[in-house]
């Protein structure tokens, strides 16, 4: 006894118990604040139960006026069953009508929490993952939950209601009765179990693979250009082919289990119903019962056997449901960022604004998780007015650096902080709330689809034409936008399509200058310019009235003899440049 017991504990695995309750008390979470809805869910599931039940018992009454076992009146009696067959459509298509309202709306409530909490994840835990994968969880996932919370409990209630309530009618009449009704559950029970594990194992599985399919798919389109470039169409459609045949290989798996589970099914529902059937017509043969009675019974009989079945499979669907809220939890309980300093840093903007803001990073050291070390113990600093450069061979950190200032990495040493006011002492600790004090212009292209005015109001809806064309002209874009025949409301394809690297890269610089902001960081954000523009640029740039702090990353010396310093990464830690090591590097590019 004790073997057994020890046994049926390792298969239920504790750790897998404590984490299904632990995903079941966070999707309760979520539930409780729907708790109205739902009532109102069970409420009209209970009513549409309740109208179908009173609908047999005046269908059994009907039979048994026509084959004369009772008396009353039969045009009353069949226009009553008529009414109650109406109620019974207009409830369910009610039910219907209100839970796809409502499943809609908790569906985009759900989602947009989820959405909300995702771009509020620690950056560097979220790009573990791929972006495939994360909005299959946001999409599937988050669907699933918001129909499951809507739905299980309700359900339960509703099912649970439908068999009590069919089973004391059938036990008012004959308690025989009931045992045949009810035979097909130890069976459906037994068969339950296989198919239950099986449903979890599918779910995970079908999630994982929905999550690489939409990885895939999302890759190969936005990156046509290289498919087509480096001639892998082939290979890409053979891809897809594979990803399919393994897709195809899981559903069908599944459904073959789906099959042996219906027909063993139908075969249990067969003997339920003949045996209620056979028992029936003996009870009439016996003149136990009437001929209404009988058809009540058999109609009560599919009653029980449809809550039982659909009782069974509320324990696959809360198992699905766990495993979404596991996929979801994965995300949303990561480090959130933390913007608290909201207020202060928009008070900060506010008293500092006129006369600029700076960046001082002190003795700061990052190793990102992988553990690769980038800084130790690196300082360097940026005050309004000047234009500072960042150098270094690929991979030495330039990029790192900008994501420091940018706080979205979190240095594990040192100090970073934005200052401002005499001798630059005014300061506040860099957190995810100062990133409003930046403008950020990062490597690649990072226009959107829409004109170029809609692209520039992204940034500052309430931009002016004249204001957009500034911010044009300071970058060096006005040149080529005003040619064109639809000049600020020219279409800007996807990742800036229909306009040349440069161009493009001369818009993003634009869209930044126009939201004014106290500091710009541009990324390698002039590397598809000819060294002229490049130049005229970033003079522009510091010409401009406004007390702009500007950080560059650049691999090209072209234009560093423009910058007010030069910090190159060496052996993990920022040097400031002398002008002869500037004048040597401009000397040997
Ligand atoms: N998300 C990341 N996770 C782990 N390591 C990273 C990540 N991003 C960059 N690194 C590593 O950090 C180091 C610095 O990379 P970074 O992108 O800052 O260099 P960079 O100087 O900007 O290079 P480039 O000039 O080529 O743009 C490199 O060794 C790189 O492999």
């Amino acid at each position: 006894m004790k073997d057994k017991l020890l046994l049926i504990w390792k298969h239920l695995k504790p750790e897998n118990l404590q984490k299904m309750w632990l995903q079941s008390k966070w999707i309760w979470q979520y539930g409780k604040r729907y708790w109205k809805s739902m009532v109102v869910y069970t409420l009209l599931g209970i009513a549409g139960s309740g109208v179908s039940l009173v609908s047999s018992f005046i269908s059994k009454d009907l039979i048994d006026i026509i084959t004369g076992h009772q008396t009353g009146k039969l045009l009353s009696t069949f226009a009553a069953m008529i009414g109650f067959s109406i109620a019974n459509i207009l409830f369910s298509q009610a039910s219907t009508y209100a839970s796809t309202f409502i499943n809609l709306k908790v569906d985009s409530e759900i989602k947009n929490d989820i959405f909300a909490k995702m771009l509020v994840t620690d950056w560097e835990s979220l790009t573990d993952y791929h972006t495939g994968d994360l909005v299959t969880r946001w999409s599937s996932d988050a669907s699933n939950i918001s129909s499951g919370i809507l739905n299980w409990i309700p359900n339960l209630v509703i099912y649970i209601f439908r068999f009590i309530s069919a089973l004391a009618v059938v036990l008012y009449y004959d308690p025989t009765f009931a045992l045949f009704a009810l035979i097909g559950i130890p069976f459906s029970a037994i068969l339950s179990k296989p198919l239950l594990r099986r449903m979890s194992n599918n779910n995970a599985k079908s999630a994982a693979m929905n999550a690489k399919m939409y990885g895939f798919n999302q890759e190969t389109f936005s990156n046509i250009q290289t498919i087509k470039a480096f001639d892998l169409i082939h290979f890409y459609i053979e891809r897809l082919k594979s990803l399919q045949k393994e897709y195809i290989q899981m559903r069908m798996d599944f459904q073959k289990m789906s099959m042996l589970t219906s027909i063993l099914m139908t075969l249990i529902g067969f003997i339920v119903s003949y045996s209620c059937y056979g028992w029936g017509i003996y009870r009439v043969w016996s003149n136990a019962i009437t001929y209404g009675t009988m058809t009540m019974f058999l109609s009560l009989s599919g009653t029980l056997t449809s809550s039982v079945n659909s009782l069974a499979g509320l324990v696959p669907s809360a198992v699905s449901l766990t495993i979404s809220a596991g996929r979801l939890m994965d995300i949303v309980e990561m480090p959130q960022e933390d913007y608290s300093h909201d207020d202060q840093v928009i008070a900060f903007e506010k008293d500092h604004r006129a006369e600029g803001i700076g960046i001082a990073m002190q003795d700061l050291s990052y190793s990102y998780n992988t553990g690769t070390e980038v800084f130790r113990n690196a300082s360097m600093e940026a005050y309004p007015h000047e234009i500072v450069a960042l150098v270094g061979p690929s991979g030495e950190g330039k990029t790192t650096m900008l994501r420091l200032i940018l706080s979205l990495l979190q240095s594990s040493g040192g100090s970073c902080h934005v200052c401002a006011g005499d001798n630059h002492r005014t300061q506040i600790e860099m957190s995810p709330s100062t990133r409003k004090l930046f403008s950020y212009v990062p490597q690649g292209n990072t226009m959107f689809s829409g004109t170029i005015a809609e692209n520039m109001r992204n940034v500052k809806p309430d931009a002016t034409d004249e204001e957009i064309i500034h911010a044009l002209q300071l970058a060096c874009a006005w040149d080529f936008v005003e040619k064109l025949p639809d000049g600020i409301q020219s279409m800007v394809k996807e990742r800036g399509g229909g306009f040349s690297e440069g161009q493009a890269q001369r818009l993003s610089i634009a869209r930044a200058l126009l939201r004014h902001s106290p500091i710009l960081l541009l990324d390698e954000a002039t590397s598809a310019l000819d060294v002229a523009t490049e130049r005229k640029v970033l003079k522009n740039i510091m010409q401009d009235t406004y007390p702009r702090t500007c950080i560059v990353t650049t691999h090209r010396p072209t234009v560093l003899n423009i910058c007010t310093r030069v910090y190159a990464i060496r052996e993990k830690k920022c040097e400031v440049l002398k002008d002869e090591e500037i004048e040597k590097l401009m000397g040997d590019f």
